[in-house]
């Protein structure tokens, strides 16, 4: 049965670096077969978020919902596989686009169809160290500082209320893929 992971978190947190590894070691010391995949998914969708623009959480979540359609029906394809990393998943809608004042309830109702993961790890950092990361990220990060803070809260509530794991990212790449597979490994077993 293929499991869902998701990885969550604040630009900058490590999750495409932690999304990676988990796939490199599943692989190549337990031999699954893992998927990581990414959203925002679709360029066509990506492009058009760049052209509107990041002020309107309404606008966002609606498209950030239809990409995230895109996304699923892909993966949904993807039969012969054991682990699917997703870096970026439905929480993201939550709690980016509610600390830019949506209701979060009529987002997780927008969000609602999905497949639900069967666990989610929240990558947690100071939006400080985070921004140190990623100075030259590409969507126009400097913008979206600002809201970041309030984001990195919203993920915290999100946590608790829905049993996230939670890894301290401060800590460096090697330490956190430990407790990564050690979450992991507890759960598949
Ligand atoms: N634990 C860590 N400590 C220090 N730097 C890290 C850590 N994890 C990732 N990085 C670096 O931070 C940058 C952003 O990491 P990335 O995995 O792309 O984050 P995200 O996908 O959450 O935006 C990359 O240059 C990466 O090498
Ligand atoms: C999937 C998703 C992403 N986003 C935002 C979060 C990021 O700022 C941006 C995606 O940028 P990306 O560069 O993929 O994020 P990261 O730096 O963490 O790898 O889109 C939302 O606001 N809502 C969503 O539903």
């Amino acid at each position: 049965m293929q499991k869902l992971i998701a990885i969550e978190g604040i630009d900058g947190s490590g999750k495409t670096t932690l999304s990676l590894a988990l796939k490199e070691y599943f692989e190549s010391k337990r031999r699954l077969k893992v998927l990581v995949t990414q959203e925002p998914f679709s360029a066509d969708i990506i492009n058009l978020i760049e052209k509107v623009g990041w002020d309107d959480p309404l606008l966002l979540t609606l498209l950030f919902a239809a990409d995230r359609a895109l996304h699923i029906r892909w993966i949904s394809n993807k039969k012969d596989v054991d682990l699917i990393i997703l870096d970026r998943y439905y929480f993201s809608s939550i709690a980016y686009q509610s600390a830019l004042g949506l209701d979060k309830e009529w987002i997780k109702l927008v969000n609602s169809y999905f497949p639900k993961p069967n666990l989610t790890i929240l990558l947690d950092v100071p939006i400080e160290i985070a921004i140190n990361r990623i100075k030259n990220d590409k969507f126009n990060f400097r913008q979206k500082i600002d809201s970041l803070k309030k984001v990195r809260e919203k993920y915290l509530e999100l946590a608790k209320e829905y049993g996230f794991y939670v890894i301290d990212a401060t800590k460096n790449k090697e330490e956190i893929l430990r407790q990564a597979i050690k979450i992991i490994e507890n759960y598949l077993v």
